[in-house]
């Protein structure tokens, strides 16, 4: 009902305002759009669930997220993906994986800082009744 609507609303607002955040900070310049697999081709034989900050946006747009838990498991596949694809011991793998974990411990520390407790429970009330 309307109360529901209200909160989900609000969730959106959080998660822009985090996804923004992440998306204007040049460390993570390589995780704001999707990988070009025609300039990388063998990206997607590698990375099955592709993510990245632009297509966040796009599922708060279409209603994706209910809970902060959803926006965070789908968050987490930018760095676990590029640690995958990134695996060797090269400088370049290297500084991306740095750099994955630098975006994966900003996530967590902004939400941390400005998400509400009591927010985060009625978000996860309004997932169990559905
Ligand atoms: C987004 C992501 O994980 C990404 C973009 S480029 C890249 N890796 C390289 O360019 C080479 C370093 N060894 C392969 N990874």
């Amino acid at each position: 009902e309307e109360q529901e609507e209200d909160v989900l609303r609000d969730l959106r607002l959080f998660l822009r305002y985090v996804t923004e955040s992440l998306a204007q900070d040049r460390r993570f310049k390589a995780f704001a759009k999707p990988v070009d697999t025609e300039e990388v081709p063998d990206y997607t034989l590698v990375v099955k669930a592709p993510m990245d900050l632009s297509t966040l946006l796009t599922n708060i747009d279409e209603q994706k997220y209910v809970t902060v838990d959803e926006f965070v498991c789908d968050a987490d596949l930018i760095w676990k993906n590029a640690l995958e694809y990134n695996p060797d011991s090269d400088p370049m793998d290297r500084h991306i994986r740095h750099r994955a974990c630098a975006l994966r411990d900003a996530l967590r520390s902004i939400i941390r800082a400005e998400l509400n407790e009591g927010f985060q429970r009625a978000c996860e009330e309004i997932r169990a009744s559905r």
